[in-house]
């Protein structure tokens, strides 16, 4: 006997498949959309949270397994887009209309490649599909202009009803805003708290940020009043800590931890950047300068996830240089692709936390 397909059915048999890194069923998630059935073949919508979904084959392939279980079914065609979930509101901080996500990118201390990771992840993001802006709070060496081929950019301030707005400049899909649009690059800045505190609020509510899925911000390095201010301004969907392997850097990350957990942030885990060497002459070739699993032992010893390792690679240092980030210039390369799932774990646990 013949079954009429009906997306009643659909939705029962897809009521199992979860979502892996929310780990909850995708019909219960809303994520499953527009179900419709002509005679054998099926079709629907699956929205996942983020456009950088690492794992958006295997969803899709359960589904397709879960469908074809239905007697009668013969074609299953799912449609792949993406809403990212706004991150959770706090009572005392005010979120920015139109950005759903604010991460920051913090280290312990200066030079570990926090800039390197800011600007490569929110490109892979904006590769991914995602709306990117980049907030460069680095007050004290913005180099985020420079490594995302922006260096003579200027920003266009204009006037709102509630006093001057900035244009952020933008390249490669990333909106951009940086200190260096604003200082003389040759003049050193003495900046006093409340003056530190009146530049972040500006270039977090008094910025054409139009909408974002994800606002990353590019802090400065340590545990100072640029990172406090940051945090008891807007809510916060989270914080990454670039580290080296070093085992200093150990107890410089763990500073940072402890800062970013006092103000309630939730710590999405740490990246650990300078992992290995490849040489450039031997690509194939992997030479573990500070020893190896240092990242992880980092990683467990502060009891946050490791969302990835970079090999140090010439040709990530010329991109930062050139103006032309190695996600764009080299694709394929180890620290390209090592930075591209950095990025999708990032969202991954965004979504997590948003949706939580
Ligand atoms: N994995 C890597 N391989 C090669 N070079 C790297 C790597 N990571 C960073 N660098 C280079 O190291 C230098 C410092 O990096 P970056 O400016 O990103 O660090 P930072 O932590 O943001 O520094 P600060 O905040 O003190 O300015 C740059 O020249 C950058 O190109």
């Amino acid at each position: 006997m013949t079954q009429t397909l009906t997306s009643q059915a659909i939705l029962e048999v897809l009521q199992p498949v979860q979502d892996p890194e929310l780990q909850k069923s995708l019909v219960d998630l809303n994520m499953i959309r527009n179900v419709k059935i002509d005679e054998g073949n099926v079709s629907f919508t699956l929205v996942l949270t983020t456009p950088a979904c690492p794992l958006r084959e295997f969803i899709v392939e359960d589904c397709q397994k879960a469908v074809r279980t239905l007697p009668g079914v013969e074609e299953v065609s799912i449609e792949v887009t993406a809403e990212t979930p706004q991150q959770k509101s706090l009572p005392d901080r005010q979120g920015i209309a139109g950005v759903k996500n604010i991460l920051a990118i913090s280290s312990g201390k200066g030079g570990v490649g926090k800039s390197t990771i800011a600007v490569n992840v929110a490109v892979s993001l904006a590769q991914s599909g995602a709306k990117v802006g980049l907030l460069d709070a680095d007050i004290y060496g913005p180099n985020d202009p420079t490594m995302l081929g922006l260096s003579d950019a200027k920003v266009m301030v204009r006037q709102g009803p509630q006093g001057d707005v900035l244009e952020p400049a933008f390249n490669y899909g990333v909106k951009l805003v940086s200190m260096a649009f604003l200082i003389d690059k040759d003049q050193p800045v003495v900046w006093r708290g409340p003056m530190l505190n009146g530049v972040i609020r500006q270039f977090l509510y008094q910025v054409d940020w139009g909408e974002l899925d994800y606002l990353i911000v590019d802090m400065p390095p340590g545990t100072g009043d640029a990172q406090l201010t940051m945090a008891q301004s807007v809510p916060m969907a989270g914080v990454v800590i670039v580290t080296t392997p070093q085992t200093v850097a150990l107890l410089d990350s763990r500073k940072g931890l402890k800062m970013f957990q006092q103000l309630n942030v939730p710590v999405l885990g740490i990246v650990e950047n300078m992992s290995y060497f490849i040489p450039p002459d031997m690509p194939d070739k992997k030479y573990d300068i500070f020893g190896s699993g240092g990242g992880q032992k980092t990683a467990d010893e502060l009891g946050v996830p490791l969302l990835g390792c970079v090999p140090l690679e010439i040709t990530l240092r010329e991109g930062g240089d050139n103006g032309v980030p190695i996600a764009i210039s080299a694709p394929d390369s180890p620290s390209a692709k090592a930075l591209r799932e950095i990025a999708q774990r990032i969202a991954g646990k965004v979504s997590v936390v948003a949706l939580a």
